[in-house]
């Protein structure tokens, strides 16, 4: 059967919206994670609720952490975590997110028993080995180098060295439980860059916040001390990645768009959407703790490295294809391992539209040419069905398939945009 369609709204003035987002997904799922594994009860404020968020809950729990929620809204929950002692014999459903899938396994091995792990059929396909390999390196037992494996311990730590090219989860994942093990981890990648690194950072500054001693002083090593993970009482970020195609609004409908609580200093590559909506043509400020960003009415194409934030591309690749000059997004090879293979996904879909879009070994080539409405598939991946939703406010006629598929960060999606758009009438 084949998803429902969602007729994406075209806008028919420039926006003037607050857009006020939910919680990090990055951080919602660190924060709960080192919760669980700290020395005594924390509290995670204003964290997502999505279905990322909700399947790292529920491994959490069946990981024996006791977590009650309080404070529920469309902005979130805050979370009351007990961390109880590891428990194996659990079945984990990772779903399709990838701080699931890479952050909860090193956890699992230190259970008392078996832990097995599976999800969505493309998670299946996601880059997991050089993680399932440290994990025997680090002394764990592992089945399996992708989905569905299981995994037994005992961990005891040490040194371990591995390509994280594909992913920089699969270190991300090895240093948040590292400071549980007998000798703590050395972590070294070895291979071409690691890309998303700004998330690296967000892993070091959460264990050192939390009081774990962390060495990063050495390129592509990252030494972890072992000892306690401090309890906390620590407030999420609004999601800065999820600001994405709020901002680009902006741009397409020379309106103007503001977040509420941009944070002044962040890890979260999302962050950059300030420099690289100004290569656009947006005009970006900061007023008291909020960000706006306006439109001029013209989006002028850009050459970027997003080696380093590949989460933006697909917002930026449908900018991309209604700016008046061409783009090169470049950096980004490893986004074939993402929800889809988002360069296939991004280039197919637009030039179903009549767009002009080639694939490059490392991003995309996008030259801009008039767009007709049609259907534009979004492949379980929350960035293509906004990326649609933007092409859409300025092509009559799109139809995202499965616009449900946002709620894996951001399951107000749909009543977001519209709120968006209703403000500009
Ligand atoms: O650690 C994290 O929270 C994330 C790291 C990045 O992964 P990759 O390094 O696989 O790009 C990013 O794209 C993903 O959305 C979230
Ligand atoms: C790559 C992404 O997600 P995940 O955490 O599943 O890797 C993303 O949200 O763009």
């Amino acid at each position: 059967m084949s998803a429902p369609l969602w007729r994406a709204p075209v806008a028919h003035g420039p926006v003037d919206a607050t857009v006020q987002l939910p919680g990090s997904k990055s951080v919602t799922n660190r924060a709960l994670l080192l919760a669980a594994l700290a020395d005594g009860p924390g509290t995670v404020r204003r964290a997502l609720r999505s279905r990322d968020a909700d399947l790292m809950v529920a491994a959490l729990r069946s990981l024996g952490a006791g977590l009650t929620s309080s404070e529920e809204s469309a902005f979130g929950a805050d979370w009351h975590v007990e961390p109880g002692p590891v428990r194996g014999g659990a079945s984990i459903d990772v779903g399709l997110a990838g701080t699931v899938m890479r952050f909860v396994p090193p956890m699992a091995a230190l259970a008392d028993g078996e832990v097995a792990f599976d999800g969505d059929p493309h998670a299946r396909t996601r880059p997991m080995g050089p993680i399932l390999a440290a994990l025997r390196t680090l002394g764990a037992e592992v089945t399996g180098d992708a989905l569905p494996f299981t995994i037994r311990g005992p961990l005891t730590g040490g040194e371990v060295t591995l390509d994280a090219s594909a992913s920089s989860q699969l270190v991300s994942g090895l240093l948040l439980t590292a400071p549980r093990l007998e000798k703590g981890v050395t972590v070294r990648h070895n291979g071409p860059p690691v890309p998303s690194m700004p998330h690296i950072e967000m892993t070091v500054q959460m264990l050192r916040a939390a009081g774990v001693g962390v060495d990063d002083t050495e390129p592509d090593v990252w030494r972890v001390e072992p000892g306690p993970i401090a309890a906390r009482d620590l407030t999420v970020e609004p999601d800065l990645s999820n600001a994405a195609p709020f901002l680009a609004a902006a741009l397409i409908t020379g309106g103007s768009v503001t977040i509420p609580g941009w944070p002044s200093e962040t890890t979260q590559g999302g962050d950059a959407l300030r420099t690289l909506l100004a290569g656009m043509g947006a005009t970006v400020t900061r007023v008291g703790g909020d960000l706006r960003v306006t439109g001029s009415g013209r989006i002028g194409g850009i050459d970027a490295d997003l080696h380093d934030v590949g989460e933006l591309t697909p917002t930026l690749a449908a900018l991309a294809a209604l700016a008046d000059s061409p783009s090169t997004l470049r950096g980004v090879a490893h986004l074939r391992g993402h929800e889809t293979d988002r360069l296939a996904a991004l280039a197919a879909e637009i030039n179903g539209l009549g767009g002009d879009v080639t694939e490059t070994a490392d991003g995309l080539v996008v030259s801009p040419r008039p767009l007709h409405g049609g259907v534009f598939r979004s492949y379980a991946d929350h960035r293509m069905a906004t990326a649609g939703a933007v092409i859409g406010l300025a092509v009559p006629g799109i139809e995202v398939e499965d616009i449900a598929t946002t709620a894996k960060t951001l399951p107000e999606f749909a009543r977001m945009w519209a709120l968006m758009l209703e403000e500009a009438r």
